[in-house]
């Protein structure tokens, strides 16, 4: 039987409890210090056991995953040094930012353990346990970030475990990774913060502003919600490198300035054409299960029954709708619809089907 100990079930670590939890030889303990916490993961079935108690949790645990904010990860591997692990036990993180727990794990460590950090390039704005799906890793990269010296017989060992989420696993350096990640998914965290904020502030003295907001606002800004002190911690310790970005992220500003105080059509047009190149060529949308959708919006009169037929419409052409949403629903403006689907065919074939009806936008 392989054990399983999990530091801080959350979206992230619960999901992780999830592929493994009810699969033969594994046995998966979570850990929580709030004893509410530890009734609601029995409750919702989501390990085999929960306990307050560390040193139990980690009794002859094989792994251990600490799940737990970023400012809190160099604290919970100190923790652990102080009890007795299994000899070989892997110790492996899933936080957003690789370097600063990676260093100070290895120089924590003691001899017969192994510390390798990791972090899965999935996620979403939600949190807590509540938001956790066993299909969250499907297809998404997974991170390993192994110190120097680590055994690759460890790192292969822990690669196996994760084959069970179903992530692509690479290897990357630690810091390389904090460049990388801070450019594709902090960076934009904070851009989306600040949108948000920018037109709020308009919204005061204007409440047209949040009415008119619609599709393009909503798909820069999903990650607006995110979870405010997983934010915190993710920025504060990845400081060095988003401060950089920052600065870069200035001139682009500055350059789009210049383009409009110039009224430089053509090359506003040239910035587009350079985007969207570049973004087709990004791989094909690996996420999981909570992000792998392919939407397309439908304008809708706002007349009762209109759902139902949309939704026949696309069932006797036997298309599957994933998801269904109403965006925008008032008496003044058209409703909008966006319709989800798990692939770019589906989407492709409703868009065509509606389209006869409707007015449709992808
Ligand atoms: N949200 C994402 O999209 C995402 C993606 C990849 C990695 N991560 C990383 O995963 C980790 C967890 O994030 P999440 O999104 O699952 O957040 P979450 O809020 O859903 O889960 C965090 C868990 O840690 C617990 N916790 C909080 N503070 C604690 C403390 N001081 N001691 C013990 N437990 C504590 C919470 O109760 C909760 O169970 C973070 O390090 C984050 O950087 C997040
Ligand atoms: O999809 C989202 O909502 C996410 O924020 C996921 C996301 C990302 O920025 O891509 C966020 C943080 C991570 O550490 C990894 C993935």
């Amino acid at each position: 039987m392989t054990k399983i100990a999990i530091f801080g079930v959350g979206l992230i670590g619960g999901s992780l409890a999830l592929c493994y939890k009810g699969k033969p030889d594994f046995t998966v303990v979570g850990h929580s210090p709030n004893p509410n916490s530890v009734e609601k993961l029995l409750k919702r079935n989501v390990v085999d056991h929960a306990t307050t108690d560390m040193a139990a949790a980690v009794d002859g645990a094989d792994y251990i995953f600490l799940c737990v904010p970023v400012g809190n990860l160099e604290e919970y591997v100190q923790k652990l040094m102080k009890l007795p692990l299994k000899q070989g036990c892997i110790i492996t993180d899933v936080g957003s930012t690789k370097a600063s727990i990676t260093e100070s794990a290895a120089a924590h460590l003691k001899e017969g353990y192994y510390f390798i950090g990791g972090h899965p390039m999935a996620g979403s704005e939600r949190h807590g346990v509540e938001a956790a799906s066993s299909h969250l890793y499907e297809n998404a990269f997974y991170v390993l970030t192994p110190a120097e010296g680590t055994p690759q017989a460890e790192v292969d060992r822990l690669t196996n475990l994760l084959s069970h989420t179903k992530a692509q696993i690479v290897q990357v350096d630690a810091r390389e990774h904090d460049d990388i990640v801070g450019a594709i998914s902090h960076l934009p965290h904070i851009i989306a913060v600040a949108l948000v904020n920018q037109v709020r502030s308009y919204n005061e003295s204007n409440p047209l502003y949040q009415n008119l907001a619609a599709g393009g606002f909503r798909d820069i800004t999903r990650i607006a919600s995110s979870e405010p002190t997983i934010w915190r911690d993710i920025l504060v310790n990845n400081r060095e490198v988003l401060l950089k970005l920052l600065k870069d992220w200035n001139d682009e500003i500055s350059r789009f300035v210049q383009l409009i105080e110039q009224s430089d059509g053509e090359g506003i047009a040239e910035q587009f054409r350079i985007a969207g190149e570049f973004r087709s060529k990004l791989p094909e949308r690996r996420k999981g299960v909570l992000t792998s959708l392919f939407d397309i919006y439908v304008d809708v009169p706002d007349h009762p029954g209109i759902i139902g037929s949309i939704t026949s419409l696309l069932g006797n052409a036997r298309i599957n709708l994933s998801n269904i949403q109403i965006i925008e629903s008032r008496e003044d403006v058209p409703g909008i619809l966006r319709l989800s689907f798990r692939n770019q065919e589906e989407a492709d074939r409703a868009s065509e089907l509606l389209g006869k009806e409707y007015a449709v936008h992808v």
